[in-house]
């Protein structure tokens, strides 16, 4: 810092000053994290505490749930966190009380469910989830915020929204979303190592439908940021195939790879992606730049209404709207068809679970 000439000096200065006086001032923020004892709760804990999910002027008080045969796991992560002595954090509730983790919610990351484990099937988790959400989308509607803003991770992701949705008709459906940032991001990087480009350097890569293994990775829209300016990323590939093959089935197969070798689901990069789906939605995307994002789908681009499909979406004052107008071609038409007929069968699956 010494070494910075002053007038940087004091500016660096004056943004952290600003950055305190603006995190004592900004009344706190309540986000629920359901499913918190668990993996991706003890990952992602730290990552909201430290404002990498709404900024670091933001103060938080976390809601942790869970169930009762994780009391005390959820006890214990409540000590590391007071432990951590983060000044953004400014109470922390540790519960198996559903109504108590729901109350005056302003944001809530669900993770609350049975994760597939190696070698099972999705469609088996169904039924233990649909009951799951069932039950927390009546207590979020009796007890959290108004304008509560969701976002659900846990598997099936998109059929457990929609559940939620329709368990808690009083929370508009523009605010429960669920994650296909994690697709998204690994898209990305994909992309940037096959470029040999900082992943920073590429973006507006789309994930198409579920978040399972017939979504749709495209990249025929993506940008790629290079010494000449931005260019086509299909253009600096230039290779179908690869874009045809390689790149959507690496992405789609991610997951179930790092279940293969961890032994259990992604916990880090499930955490960091929650985060970044809920820092752009309420603290908006770049100009020029989309992310993709599981929302209610309004038949846009031909997609059904009425299921929960990740859409390539822009973000501005706590709002998503979905990118319209972009050129879709005869591959694209198929594959975006394939994973939302999957979406139809899970919502029917979903249905009769509830019988
Ligand atoms: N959408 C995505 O991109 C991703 C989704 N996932 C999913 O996220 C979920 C969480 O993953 P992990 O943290 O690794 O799982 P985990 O099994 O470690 O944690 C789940 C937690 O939920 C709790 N739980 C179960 N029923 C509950 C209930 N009724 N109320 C409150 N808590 C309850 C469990 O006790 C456990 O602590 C899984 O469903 C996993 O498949 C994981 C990675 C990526
Ligand atoms: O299936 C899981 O639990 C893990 C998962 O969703 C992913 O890594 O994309």
């Amino acid at each position: 810092m010494t070494s910075l000439p002053l007038f940087q000096r004091l500016t660096k200065c004056w943004q952290t000053s600003s950055r305190i006086i603006a995190s004592v001032l900004k009344p706190p923020v309540k986000i629920l994290v359901t499913g918190a004892a668990g993996q991706i709760g003890y990952a992602v804990m730290p990552m909201i505490a430290r404002g990498q999910m709404l900024g670091p002027d933001q103060p938080v008080i976390i809601h942790m749930l869970d169930i009762p045969s994780a009391s005390e796991a959820l006890g214990g992560l409540k000590m590391e966190l007071i432990d951590s002595a983060l000044p953004l954090l400014r109470g922390v509730i540790a519960t198996t009380d559903v109504a108590q983790a729901c109350k005056d919610v302003n944001f809530v990351i669900m993770l609350a469910g049975f994760p597939r484990k190696e070698g099972m099937e999705r469609k088996e988790l169904m039924s233990k989830n649909v009951a799951i959400y069932k039950a927390q989308a009546s207590a979020l509607e009796q007890h959290a915020a108004p304008n509560c803003k969701i976002l659900v991770v846990a598997n099936p992701a998109n059929t457990n929204a929609l559940i939620l949705k329709e368990f808690a008709p009083s929370i508009q459906p523009k605010n429960i979303t669920c994650l296909t940032r994690l697709d998204h991001n690994r898209a990305l990087g994909h992309l940037s190592e096959r470029l040999n480009v900082h992943v920073g350097d590429v973006k507006n890569v789309i994930i198409w439908g579920n978040h399972s293994s017939t979504q749709y990775p495209d990249a025929n829209h993506a940008i790629v940021k290079t010494e000449f300016g931005e260019k086509p990323a299909k253009e600096l590939v230039a290779n179908d195939t690869w874009m045809k093959g390689e790149f959507i089935s690496t992405v789609q197969q991610r997951g179930a790879a790092i279940i293969k070798a961890r032994k259990q689901s992604s916990s880090l990069s499930a955490a960091s992606a929650a985060c970044d789906h809920m820092h752009d939605w309420i603290l908006g995307t770049p100009k020029g730049t989309w992310v993709s994002m599981g929302v209610y789908s309004d038949g846009a681009y031909g997609i059904p209404a009425g299921i929960i499909y990740s859409f390539p979406v822009n973000c501005d004052k706590g709002e998503w709207s979905i990118v319209q107008g972009l050129k879709i071609d005869e591959f694209s038409r198929a594959k975006m068809e394939a994973t939302a007929n999957e979406l139809v069968v899970e919502k029917n699956l979903a249905y009769s679970c509830l019988n």
